[in-house]
């Protein structure tokens, strides 16, 4: 996994525990928490919008974003021009996400998996590498 990353991480309150475990798990990440701050019920896009901006502004190296399935964040964060959003909810889902289609968002259902689930999928996020060549063709014509 690499080093030193600086992550942008949001969620509402059905991700609001998850978000708080992952922001114990790893020693080599700075984190910019963008809320939810409690279980209180909170509306995905205000999370979403706000760890979109901090990586279109390159203020972070990548971004999490956690709902209960996901979908909304990821719909959210992908109406953003400078964004790719990949919902990940396993392995063989993630590291794609990142070989083929270098997503810069990782979106993480928090209702569907568990937290060990995540943090492997976090670990693949972080250190999977886009692989350029065709895929980059493809990238590119997503039009971000
Ligand atoms: O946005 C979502 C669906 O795409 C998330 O799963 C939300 O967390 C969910 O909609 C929240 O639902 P709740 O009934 O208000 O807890």
């Amino acid at each position: 996994m690499k080093k030193g990353l600086k992550i942008a991480i949001g969620a509402d309150h059905a991700g609001f525990d998850l978000k708080q475990a992952i922001l114990g798990m790893f020693d080599d990440i700075t984190f910019k928490d963008f809320g939810t701050y409690s279980t209180d019920s909170a509306d995905y896009p205000d999370f979403a919008h706000l760890v979109a901006n901090a990586v279109e502004a390159g203020e972070a190296d990548f971004g999490f974003l956690l709902c209960g399935s996901a979908n909304g964040v990821a719909m959210t964060a992908n109406k953003h021009q400078g964004i790719r959003a990949a919902l990940c909810w396993k392995a063989d889902v993630t590291i794609p996400a990142r070989t083929h289609n270098d997503a810069n968002v990782l979106c993480i259902p928090a209702r569907h998996v568990t937290t060990a689930e995540a943090k492997e999928i976090i670990e693949i996020f972080l250190t999977e590498e886009f692989e350029g060549g065709r895929h980059a063709t493809r990238v590119n014509k997503i039009g971000c």
